[in-house]
């Protein structure tokens, strides 16, 4: 499918666009007039991801092959955002696990971890906001997961960087208010993907298949969560009250903490 150039929506940049969730937000994203920029370390996935699309939309895209837990990697993709005033819509959506406990989890893949789960995450974000708040459009996807509502025995360090960025994404959603820019945060579930192989330590099979959700349903979901307005999105989440309500609670919560005097049950000064 071709699209006529006034109706182009602009470029998008999806990290981690060689397999699994980025892969198919390419996919999406493409099928809906947007040109692409595909970011991954795989170099060959990516020029054949970026050739099938060309080929099936008639758009234009590039391939951007940077390791995004190293400095060099994100500022290469930071300087796109910066440089390149098509760019209208940002996918950091490139992250990974480690299905293990702490003290079975190398230095360098905890490191790793951080780097791309948070650090480069968060300079991206910082990069595509500054762009887009510039040209007063322009749209953030950040993907979080399930997995950072809640402590994760096994998993410390994953879930713990997913809560970081639930945290940090609905920090930039105040930051951005009152302008045309958004930011979408994006909660998956479960995911048949790669990045359970990845992760190692758990395996995808033993789950039943009643609690894993398809990458294409996963987007499918996110996208029309976007299409609709939601700063929140989370596919699999049926009951979407519960959302509203942690968020009330942990609100609440956050207010209530600022307070000069010892609780009560410290019987500090009785
Ligand atoms: N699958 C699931 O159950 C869930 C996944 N998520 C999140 O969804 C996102 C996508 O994961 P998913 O599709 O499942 O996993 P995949 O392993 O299929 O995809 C991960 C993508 O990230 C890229 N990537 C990994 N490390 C780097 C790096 N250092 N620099 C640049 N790119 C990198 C990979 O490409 P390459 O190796 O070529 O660099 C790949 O394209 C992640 O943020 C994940 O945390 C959230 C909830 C559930
Ligand atoms: N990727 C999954 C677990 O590691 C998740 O985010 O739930």
């Amino acid at each position: 499918m071709t699209h006529s150039h006034s109706t182009k929506p602009g470029t998008a940049i999806v990290t981690g666009a060689s397999s699994g969730i980025g892969k198919v937000y390419a996919d999406r994203l493409a099928a809906r007039g947007y040109d692409l920029v595909l970011v991954a370390r795989r170099e060959e996935r990516l020029k054949d991801i970026a050739a099938d699309l060309r080929q099936r939309y008639g758009v234009n895209a590039d391939v951007l092959v940077a390791d995004l837990s190293r400095p060099d990697g994100t500022a290469a993709v930071a300087d796109r955002l910066s440089r390149d005033a098509s760019v209208s819509l940002l996918v950091n959506n490139a992250g990974f696990s480690a299905l293990k406990p702490l003290t079975n989890t190398p230095d360098p893949v905890i490191t790793d971890m951080i780097g791309l789960n948070v650090t480069a995450l968060t300079l991206l974000s910082k990069a595509a906001l500054a762009a887009f708040k510039q040209r007063n459009a322009g749209t953030l996807v950040n993907i979080g997961s399930g997995a950072g509502f809640a402590p994760y025995p096994g998993i410390p360090v994953y879930g713990s960087t997913k809560a970081y960025v639930y945290l940090f994404t609905q920090s930039l959603q105040g930051e951005v208010e009152g302008t045309a820019v958004r930011v979408q945060l994006v909660l998956p579930g479960a995911v048949v993907s790669e990045g359970w192989d990845v992760a190692g330590g758990a395996d995808l099979d033993p789950l039943p298949e009643s609690i894993v959700m398809t990458t294409e349903d996963c987007v499918d979901a996110a996208l029309a969560g976007l299409d609709q307005g939601e700063r929140v999105t989370a596919p699999s989440l049926h009951d979407d009250a519960s959302l509203r309500d942690y968020e009330g609670l942990t609100g609440r919560l956050l207010q209530s903490m600022f307070d000069g005097r010892p609780a009560a049950r410290y019987r500090v000064g009785s």
